[in-house]
């Protein structure tokens, strides 16, 4: 089979500058477009070059719509509002959206459910595979912990991150609701501050911790009587999501539309 053709947008960021590396390094797929914001002081620039990397003959560009008609694949870490648009463009394009953005609402979420009726959508707040082994290992622990056992969620990122709880927060905390079978939404106590009173029983917290450069730290707390359990995971370096983005792209190359995620990638649903 011939490579699959990947648009990296949003490429002068954080992830998108690490997707245009993983890219390169990668049997299998090829870097055909790089999007930025119209305005954006990375237009015009080489791909490879913003990446630390060789030329690569792709120009930065503000115009997605060529670049996706000539590509199999998107890889989307960016905002809430750019994925929705280009969910859009790629349903049109009928290429394999990859949704690495956190931080939408339950009306974005909504959006992306209605595009992935014609669109191959694959949608995670953490493409690693160590996180979404940990979501499996979460849920396991919550269905055999009785409500005794407090769930609390820390998670600490970088001073640039602008949504709260991370993705990969809420990620676990939904392992943690399935596994006592409950609806996160009633169970979460996501600020505290202030006279709270006691802790409600069955409630799954949040903490949330931003500085430095961290790349993303969580841990989940099972605080029982005497004993705590807690399950935690450290992302070292942020290739670790690029690389679960370009397998998840070549995973959904060729599948019938739909929303799947990152477990779905790796075999864990
Ligand atoms: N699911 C996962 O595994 C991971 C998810 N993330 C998530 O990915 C997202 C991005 O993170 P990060 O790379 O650190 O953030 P950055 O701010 O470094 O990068 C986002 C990039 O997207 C660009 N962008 C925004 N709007 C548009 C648009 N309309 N068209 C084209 N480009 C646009 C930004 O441009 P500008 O700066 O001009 O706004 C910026 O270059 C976040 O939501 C983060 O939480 C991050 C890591 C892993
Ligand atoms: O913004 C980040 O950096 C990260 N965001 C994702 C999240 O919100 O969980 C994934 C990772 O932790 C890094």
């Amino acid at each position: 089979m011939t490579d699959m053709g990947l648009v990296v947008v949003g490429a002068g960021g954080r992830m998108g500058r690490t997707l245009i590396r993983i890219i390169h390094e990668t049997d299998g797929v090829t870097l055909v477009g790089a999007v930025e914001r119209e305005g954006a002081e990375t237009l015009g620039t080489d791909a490879g070059i913003l990446a630390g990397l060789p030329p690569a003959g792709v120009a930065v560009t503000d115009d997605p719509l060529p670049v996706f008609a000539r590509a199999d694949g998107v890889l989307d870490f960016t905002s809430p509002a750019a994925t929705l648009a280009f969910a859009e463009i790629a349903a049109q394009a009928r290429i394999v959206h990859v949704v690495g953005t956190t931080g939408l609402s339950a009306d974005d979420e909504a959006a992306i459910d209605a595009a992935a009726r014609h669109a191959i959508i694959v949608k995670s707040g953490n493409m690693s595979l160590g996180v979404n082994l940990l979501a499996v290992l979460v849920r396991q622990a919550a269905r055999a912990l009785d409500p005794s056992f407090d769930i609390e969620i820390l998670e600490m990122h970088h001073r640039h991150k602008v949504d709260a709880p991370s993705g990969t927060a809420l990620l676990l905390g939904k392992a943690a609701a399935d596994g006592r079978e409950v609806s996160l939404a009633e169970a979460s106590v996501r600020v505290r501050d202030g006279h709270t009173g006691p802790r409600p029983e069955g409630a799954i917290g949040f903490a949330t911790l931003r500085g430095g450069s961290v790349a993303g730290d969580h841990s989940v707390l099972f605080a029982g009587e005497g004993e705590t359990i807690t399950l935690s995971h450290h992302a070292a370096d942020r290739a670790i999501f690029a690389r679960g983005a370009v397998k998840a792209a070549l995973w959904a190359r060729g599948r019938k539309p739909g929303r799947y995620s990152m477990a779905d990638v790796l075999g864990l649903s």
